[in-house]
Parts: C-alpha cells; sequence; structure tokens
C-alpha cells in the first residue's frame, strides 16, 4: 500500500487530478464529504487529506509514503525529504512587498512581517541589515497598513491581494510551485513503486 499525502485546499484538486490522469484513481475522494482518508485497494493506494503546512510532516516520518508540498514549505521547514518531481502547479512567488509611498532609507531597522520567518531570514541574511522579522500566520498585507511592519514577506500569485490594499512588490524573492516528495526510507523499500509513479506523474507536468 502507497500512503499519498495531498495538500487540503487550492492545491489539492489540481494534484489530485495528475494522480488520476496518472492511474492512481479514487473516485470516492471527489464525492462531497468530510472524510479525510479514502483507499483504492486494487489500485493499492490510500489518500488522505493534509493541512498543507503539515504534508511534509507526515511523510518525513513516514506516516506517507508521497506527498505534494509548495516549495515555500521545503525551504520554509528544510523537511529531510525527497523532492521527486516539479509538479508545475500552485506557481506563484515569494516577494517583499510595502505600501505603495513606503521609502526605506536603508538605514533604520527593518519590520519584517511574515509568515515564512526562515525563508525571510535568508533573504535578509546577505544585506547586512537590522532586520525585526515579526511572526504571522495569516492576513499578513495587514501589518503594514497598521503600522505593524514596513514590510511584508509574502507569496504573491495574483497580485490582487496586494493592489486592493495598496502595496506593491518591491522585490522578488523566489519561484514558488508544488513538489511531489517522498519519504527517504519508502524511496528505497517501495522503490520500484515509487519510481513507476515518479514516471507516470512525470507525464502528467504541463
Ligand atoms: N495565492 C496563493 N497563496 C498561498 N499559497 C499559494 C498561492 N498560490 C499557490 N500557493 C501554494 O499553495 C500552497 C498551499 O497554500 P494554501 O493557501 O492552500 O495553504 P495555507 O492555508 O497557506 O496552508 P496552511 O493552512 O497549512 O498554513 C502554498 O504552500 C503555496 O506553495
Ligand atoms: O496574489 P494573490 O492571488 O492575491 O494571492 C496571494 C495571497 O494569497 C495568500 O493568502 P491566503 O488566501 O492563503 O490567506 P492567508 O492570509 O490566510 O495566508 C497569500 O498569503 C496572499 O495573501
Amino acid at each position: 500500500m502507497l500512503n499519498i499525502a495531498l495538500p487540503k485546499g487550492r492545491l489539492g484538486e489540481k494534484v489530485y487530478a495528475m494522480f488520476e490522469a496518472a492511474g492512481y484513481e479514487c473516485p470516492a475522494i471527489r464525492e462531497n464529504s468530510r472524510k479525510l482518508i479514502f483507499e483504492n485497494a486494487e489500485k493499492g493506494i490510500r489518500y488522505f487529506w493534509v493541512k498543507p503546512s503539515d504534508v511534509s510532516i507526515y511523510v518525513e516520518r513516514g506516516a506517507a509514503d508521497v506527498g505534494v508540498a509548495g516549495k515555500d514549505i521545503l525551504l520554509e521547514y528544510h523537511p529531510d525529504v525527497y523532492e521527486l518531481l516539479d509538479l508545475n502547479v500552485g506557481r506563484c512567488k515569494m516577494a517583499v512587498a510595502a505600501p505603495r509611498d513606503f521609502h526605506d532609507d536603508g538605514e533604520r531597522t527593518l519590520r519584517v512581517a511574515t509568515k515564512f520567518a526562515s525563508i525571510a531570514a535568508d533573504y535578509y541574511a546577505g544585506m547586512g541589515r537590522d532586520v525585526d522579522f515579526i511572526k504571522l500566520n495569516g492576513s499578513i498585507e495587514l501589518a503594514p497598513i497598521l503600522g505593524l511592519s514596513d514590510v511584508i514577506v509574502d507569496i504573491v500569485e495574483t497580485g490582487t491581494t496586494l493592489r486592493e490594499n495598496n502595496l506593491e512588490v518591491v522585490a522578488d524573492i523566489l519561484p514558488i510551485s508544488a513538489r511531489l516528495i517522498a519519504n527517504k526510507a519508502s524511496f528505497k523499500f517501495k522503490n520500484r513503486q515509487l519510481e513507476e509513479m515518479l514516471a507516470r506523474m512525470k507525464e502528467q507536468v504541463k
């Protein structure tokens, strides 16, 4: 049995559609329900829905053999997993954004609000700048509007959230997309199944 951790939310449906097209279907998953686990015994697969930022924890600890996580999560938490494939969905970028009228004198301590404290720290590390990181869990765009921070480090996809809150990108940090990841022991002991899954998933990447 292969255990697959799928990210709930905006990535979930796209990612499941790729597994389905690759021959790993489990029709019950498309029924509207609150169930979290779905099995196709004939295909030898079991899916479960996990909070996106938890997928890599399930995979690292072997509760899932494979899963799908955004590159943002992999860079932020550095889970000890194999990154097998860029699925080229969930594309967005990590960027620094600020109010349209923000002027940085380059000298004061810069207050940076973010959900991604480690990515933000890596980005500012080489700049010889005093930075005060403020870790938030959502609605990051509020921080500079309310004077909690000067800038934010956050995900930008369409740019709508920034635009509608009078913010703009001041620097791009990294492109982001969803990655197929695998548990290291599973990759060794279920190698044949995982290599086959990898080959079939590669065919689904557009
Ligand atoms: N507009 C976007 N906002 C956030 N993430 C996006 C966006 N577009 C693509 N992604 C990707 O989708 C992944 C999952 O994002 P989603 O917003 O569904 O989860 P989340 O609510 O941030 O996660 P969690 O609840 O675990 O903190 C992100 O890690 C990122 O790689
Ligand atoms: O460029 P856009 O297409 O507007 O997308 C970017 C927005 O989407 C995400 O927030 P999310 O909806 O996950 O809510 P959150 O505030 O809880 O993080 C992200 O943190 C941005 O706020």
